[in-house]
């Protein structure tokens, strides 16, 4: 997606949001000194180059843990939008992309980038502190941002972290993206948060926040290249 088919899409979400696009472009601005400081990011060619045809995103619905449980998913990259990563590790798994705001559990999107796994880190107006002490401790990163791209800081479009990692599957050529555990709806998986111990009920941001992510996927699957389908539960 281009900034300018995404601006309207952020416009929106900053309204009904309530965010500051001044924040957010003050974090993006900090991700890129952060990132040029710690030295250790990478560029889009870089991250191109481990998307396959096929690529699985992992979102953190209830219905993640059987997917996981009864599915093989070895025929394609493995993205994990940012708490779905205890998930895959858990069973056994290691993603080849994380992409977060760094929100899910850091301890093991540590394990997972020390395993080898690309880190995407999303610079948003409510996580600079965040950035300011985690960016330094994460290896191979790239940087992306909701406001215009800066040189080494993409915005390939999404917002959540679920649908911005299949924006950045479309993006960096996959042609088929598997969305799994990708239920939306009423109840918030458990790997959303590190301080949930049950699936929850929804709140209201996230309800938002769902109805966004939910939006802008249907725009994907009209207007992008690669073929989307829902992993289900029942399948
Ligand atoms: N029922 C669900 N519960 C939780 N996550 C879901 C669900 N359905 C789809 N997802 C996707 O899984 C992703 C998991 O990422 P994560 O829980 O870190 O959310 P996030 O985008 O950082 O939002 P927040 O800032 O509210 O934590 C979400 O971004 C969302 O796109
Ligand atoms: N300013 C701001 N931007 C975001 C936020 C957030 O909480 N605040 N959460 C996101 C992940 O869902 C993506 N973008
Ligand atoms: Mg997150």
């Amino acid at each position: 997606m281009e900034w300018k088919e995404w601006e309207p899409f952020y416009m929106r979400i900053v309204r009904e949001m309530g965010y500051s696009a001044e924040e957010d472009r003050g974090a993006a601005e900090l991700l890129r000194a952060l990132l040029l400081e710690g030295d250790d990011y990478i560029l889009r060619d870089e991250l191109a180059a481990v998307v396959g045809r096929k690529a699985y995103v992992f979102g953190c619905g209830p219905s993640l843990e059987k997917a996981l449980a009864e599915h093989d998913f070895s025929d394609g990259t493995l993205i994990a939008a940012d708490g779905a990563t205890s998930a895959l590790l858990d069973a056994g798994l290691l993603p080849d992309i994380v992409v977060t705001d760094l929100d899910g559990r850091i301890p093991d999107l540590k394990l997972a980038n020390d395993r080898g796994a690309f880190m995407v880190i999303h610079a948003h107006g409510d996580n600079v502190e965040k950035m300011a002490v985690y960016v330094p401790m994460f290896s191979r990163i790239l940087g992306t941002c909701q406001t215009e791209p800066l040189d080494i800081v993409y915005n390939f479009g999404g917002f959540t972290d679920g649908d911005r990692a299949a924006f950045l599957a479309e993006e960096l050529g996959a042609r088929e993206i598997v969305l799994v555990g990708f239920d939306f709806g009423e109840i918030v998986g458990r790997w959303s948060k590190p301080g949930l111990r049950a699936h929850s009920p929804v709140w209201e941001s996230k309800r938002k926040k769902f109805e966004f992510a939910r939006e802008l996927l249907e725009w994907l699957e009209k207007n992008g290249r690669a073929r989307l389908k829902y992993l289900t539960p029942d399948e």
